[in-house]
């Protein structure tokens, strides 16, 4: 019996043995193609940019369409980013700056749009993504901009009212955290660290599971994994990647009070991409002062049956209760309907900044 199962594993791996081949010759043989339309963007149109978001979202989004299981969709589309990272990086690896350090979910979510064939950058702030992309000196910055429990990032939405920076896409992160410590119990444990928001997201689990222990704010994931890796009576509230980079043990993962708790990160560069076939469009937009005005803004969109995905409003920071107000909305704006919408929309505004149009999160 033994034996038989013994001869069936055997056959079975020759046939991943094989299996494996032929991926292999073809992922070898994609990447040669790869190449050769890296050395016609070097002649042609592309100004440069090898990168090319909106075109990875359809092949992404043609992965998705034609998968029948085994694997989830986002299985498969984590392995044919890594293999478009991969082709591209021949030329040379994309530099990404992020908001660190090393270990956040701002870094996960850096490897997850771009594949790990990239150079990641950690930048010790939001202001710092942003002027390392605009010196180009990254190509591309990630930053985070929203979270389903938590709301808006009010510091990425203020760099754009200065910014000459374009969106370029967006990523939908699903945040799981994890209780983690050097120890194999929360019984000696006497704090808790954590960044301030993932605090937050966690309340009600720690209300319920550690209601006498202490808990510590402190300005990111990784450094509460960090502190917590030395501090024999410290435990931490972060990402996975952070339990394996400081050695600590999970003790309780996903410990989330919403279940689908996610952070929404942009990716800024100074690119305007073409049309994917599925788009959002962010608009700033400073508003006349006058009666009814962000009523008069928001008409044409619905006029020309387009959905407004988010809206949110920042004080200008120019005068005293002067306001921008930061709309998304579905489509390109390539798109006549949007097109028309936005120039309706520019009778009432003082300003109306087109700050991108990019694929939505495969
Ligand atoms: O189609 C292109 O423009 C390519 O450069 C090829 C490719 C790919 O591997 O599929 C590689 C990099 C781009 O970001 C998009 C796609």
């Amino acid at each position: 019996m033994a034996e038989d199962n013994q001869e069936w594993l055997t056959s079975l791996r020759t046939k991943i043995d094989g299996i494996d081949e032929h991926i292999q010759s073809l992922i070898t043989q994609r990447a040669a193609i790869a190449n050769e339309v890296a050395q016609s963007k070097s002649k042609a149109e592309s100004g440069g940019f090898y990168y090319r978001p909106e075109r990875e979202a359809q092949v992404l989004r043609a992965v998705k369409e034609r998968n029948e299981g085994p694997l989830s969709d986002e299985a498969l589309v984590r392995l044919f980013k890594e293999i478009m990272s991969a082709c591209l990086a021949q030329q040379k690896p994309l530099n990404i700056a992020f908001l660190g350090p090393e270990g956040t979910f701002s870094e996960m979510a850096t490897y997850r749009y771009f594949g790990h064939s990239v150079k990641a950058m950690p930048e010790a702030t939001i202001d710092r993504v942003f002027a390392e992309v605009e010196a180009g000196v990254a190509d591309f910055g990630v930053v985070p901009i929203e979270n389903s429990t938590e709301g808006a990032v009010n510091n990425t939405l203020d760099m754009f009212i200065n910014s000459p920076l374009k969106i370029c896409g967006e990523l939908d992160f699903p945040i799981h955290h994890n209780l983690m410590s050097k120890q194999e119990s929360l019984e000696n444990i006497q704090v808790i660290f954590s960044h301030r928001q993932s605090l937050a997201q966690c309340r009600m689990w720690l209300r319920e599971h550690a209601p006498h222990i202490d808990t510590m704010a402190v300005n990111s994931n990784a450094e509460a994994a960090r502190k917590a890796s030395y501090n024999e009576h410290a435990a931490a509230i972060a990402g996975a990647s952070a339990a394996a980079m400081y050695g600590l043990k999970i003790l309780h993962k996903d410990i989330e009070d919403q279940t689908d708790n996610a952070t929404r990160f942009l990716v800024i560069g100074k690119q305007l991409l073409a049309p994917s076939g599925d788009d959002k469009s962010s608009l700033m937009v400073a508003a006349k002062d006058e009666p009814g005005v962000l009523f008069h803004i928001l008409r044409p969109l619905n006029d020309q049956g387009i959905s407004m995905t988010r809206i949110e409003s920042r004080p200008s920071k120019k005068n005293k209760w002067d306001y921008v107000f930061f709309i998304d909305v579905e489509g390109h704006v390539e798109d006549p309907q949007l097109s028309n919408a936005i120039s309706e929309m520019q009778r009432y505004t003082s300003n109306l900044h087109i700050l991108g149009s990019y694929p939505k999160s495969v």
